[in-house]
């Protein structure tokens, strides 16, 4: 399997694996993303690599990109999930997911989606807060279980990543702080209802270094070690997700780099028996997709240019959300000169916040064919109806052929649930 983007120029029109996006859009219509199958194969295969025969169980943040067709390409490629919702449950169960490797995360987890997981018999509950573990107890007591547990433990380190997506500081409303978790525990080796099972953390998002997590290591094996002082043994540690991609410049960090430092790490303490869990979202899938727009007007001022598209905030929320960069490639590029203008890509809808990329020079026309580049993670999942837009169809590429694992959404879809009072 090469590692060459499966999105490049072919005779001038850029193309997913053999099949080209200009093609796709005259088929589907734009907004339209569309995934390379290759490419998820690829990404799965750095952490199969990184893995190197030691006991590691990747479960995919679906939470990235929660497509069926996503999903069931990992169940077969051998992945668990990292799950945050029933929701996110039915999905993974939907794709015939085994429940003995899934992980049950968030902050909120209701009564009916405790029983629900419970009921599929999940490997292990993520819990983030003593009362959420007292919940936990009653619900699984009440079904006649035990709930297998991993506390949340918030190990208060910086991942040098935006602050919106940084997880594992003190001030961030994520998992219990790390000095009160020996406690934690020992309040659970108390409870009927719970087995404990591991520990976790997940200190944020998009990080391309490996010392915020050896940072974060070093903190979960002191508490291991306290942990085993007073009787209580653990079967796996969850390191999370959070491994960036490449937007613009970034070096991602390699699976294989950040699972050598953290197994040398465990095996100086005489730890290499727990089963270590990674629960990987963006690195998966992010670059594996792309959400091609058509541009339907050109706006030029002495202040600002804007080249308004068909895709909006509402189709890829990134940008506004976080002033995210995402490349902008033209399907069929036109030739550049030093003049040649720059633009703001924007929306249609009705917020100064709706736009794509800024200040990029683009050699455009009325019609052409935008890729809005690392799209395939955060993008869809994060999509609503504002401004009553459907949302995008969704295609995956494999080889030269090309599925539409999500229709687009019609307009009476929109609202054909909505009820009117009487007159
Ligand atoms: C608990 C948890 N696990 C996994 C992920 C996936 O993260 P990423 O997409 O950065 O790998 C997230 C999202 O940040 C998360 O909150
Ligand atoms: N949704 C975010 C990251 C948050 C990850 C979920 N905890 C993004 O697009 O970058």
């Amino acid at each position: 399997m090469t590692t060459s983007s499966p999105f490049a120029l072919h005779q001038g029109v850029l193309h997913a694996e053999q099949v080209s996006l200009a093609k796709l859009a005259r088929q589907h219509g734009t907004p339209l993303y569309v995934y390379s199958r290759h490419a998820l194969r690829q990404a799965w295969q750095s952490f199969q690599d990184g893995a190197a025969g030691r006991d590691v169980l990747v479960c995919y943040g679906m939470k990235a990109n929660s497509n069926l067709a996503v999903l069931n390409e990992f169940r077969q490629l051998g992945a668990g999930f990292d799950i945050v919702s029933g929701g996110e449950l039915a999905r993974a169960l939907a794709v015939g997911a085994d429940p003995a490797r899934i992980v049950f995360s968030g902050v909120g987890k209701q009564v009916w989606e405790m029983q629900a997981a419970l009921e599929a018999g999940v490997k292990c509950f993520n819990v983030e807060s003593e009362d959420e573990l007292r919940r936990l107890d009653e619900v699984a007591q009440g079904m006649g279980r035990q709930a297998p547990v991993s506390l949340r433990v918030n190990p208060d380190v910086d991942a040098h990543t935006h602050p919106y997506i940084s997880t594992g500081l003190k001030e961030n409303k994520f998992g219990v702080a790390i000095e009160d978790a020996l406690r934690i525990y020992q309040h659970a080796a108390t409870m009927d209802g719970i087995r404990i099972v591991g520990v976790d953390c997940h200190i944020g998002s998009q990080i391309t270094e490996a010392a915020p997590y050896m940072d974060a290591l070093g903190k979960l094996i002191d508490l291991i070690k306290a942990l085993a002082d007073h009787g209580i043994v653990l079967h796996h540690l969850d390191l999370g997700g959070g491994l960036g991609i490449r937007y613009t410049d970034e070096t991602p960090l390699a699976p294989r780099i950040l699972l050598d430092q953290v197994f040398q790490t465990l095996e100086k303490h005489a730890l290499a028996n727990l089963q270590l869990i990674l629960e990987p979202g963006r690195s998966l899938t992010g670059n594996a997709g792309v959400l091609l727009t058509t541009v339907q007007y050109l706006k030029h001022s002495d202040a600002r240019n804007f080249a308004i598209v068909d895709a909006a905030m509402n189709d890829l929320l990134r940008p506004t959300l976080y002033e995210a960069w995402h490349n902008v490639q033209p399907v069929q590029p036109r030739p550049m000169q030093d003049d040649t203008p720059r633009y703001d890509v924007v929306g249609p809808v009705c917020e100064s916040g709706d736009w794509l990329a800024r200040d990029r020079q683009l050699a455009l026309e009325q019609g052409d064919l935008l890729a809005i580049m690392s799209a395939g993670a955060y993008g869809f999942t994060m999509s609503s109806h504002y401004n009553s837009r459907p949302r995008a169809a969704e295609v995956m590429v494999d080889g030269d052929r090309a599925h539409v694992v999500r229709p687009r959404e019609n307009i009476q879809a929109l609202f054909a649930s909505e009820a009117m009072l009487p007159d």
